[in-house]
């Protein structure tokens, strides 16, 4: 098994980085952080807000801040946000620092999985269904880029995508 003290869950909206990154760091005695909510808390506005006022542009600048300096953090499993490998600089310090784990979803489970959900802003306009599928046409190869390890998730509860991936990291 790698020296897994610094995990870096990356992957599409409703890939599950968030949900299963609390169980995976639970099964590794690691602590969990979100890359989405620390940019929220040191704002102190939700990501929508973010979005409406500063553009997603604006977004993405408060995003690779705090990627550049969460990489740095030990012990920790960090979920990040969907768009975080657009910027070539977060891809560098998620690559370079840490052991990275591409959550996969198809698109159809991640339409399911974000349909009732109102705080992702880029699927409020437009069909969320082509949307997806445009983001992880261009995506899905940076995804790659940087993974250690890639984990299909469709058709598994959270619970379990942890408890393979924490078998599939042992062998
Ligand atoms: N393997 C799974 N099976 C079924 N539902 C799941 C699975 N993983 C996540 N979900 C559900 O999908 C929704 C989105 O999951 P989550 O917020 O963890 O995704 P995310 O990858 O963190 O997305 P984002 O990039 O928007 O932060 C949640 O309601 C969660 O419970
Ligand atoms: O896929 C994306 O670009 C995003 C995913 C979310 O995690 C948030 O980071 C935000 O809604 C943007
Ligand atoms: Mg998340």
């Amino acid at each position: 098994m790698p020296a897994l003290h610094r995990v870096f869950l990356v992957g599409p909206m409703g890939a599950g980085k968030t949900t299963i990154g609390k169980y995976l760091a639970d099964h590794l005695k690691l602590q969990f952080a979100d890359t989405d909510s620390e940019i929220e808390s040191r704002t102190g506005a939700d990501i929508p807000w973010i979005f409406d006022v500063e553009g997603e542009e604006g977004f993405r600048d408060r995003e690779q801040q705090v990627v550049e300096e969460m990489t740095q953090w030990d012990n920790v499993v960090l979920a990040t946000g969907g768009g975080v490998v657009l910027r070539p600089e977060n891809r560098r310090a998620l690559g370079g620092r840490g052991y990275v784990i591409y959550l996969y979803a198809t698109v159809d489970e991640q339409v399911r999985r974000t349909r009732r959900d109102r705080k992702r802003p880029l699927l409020q306009t437009g069909d969320p269904e082509e949307t997806l599928r445009k983001l992880m046409a261009i995506r899905d190869p940076l995804y790659r880029e940087i993974a250690d390890h890639v984990i299909e998730t469709d058709g598994c509860s959270p619970r379990t995508v942890a408890q393979r991936l924490v078998r599939e990291l042992s062998t």
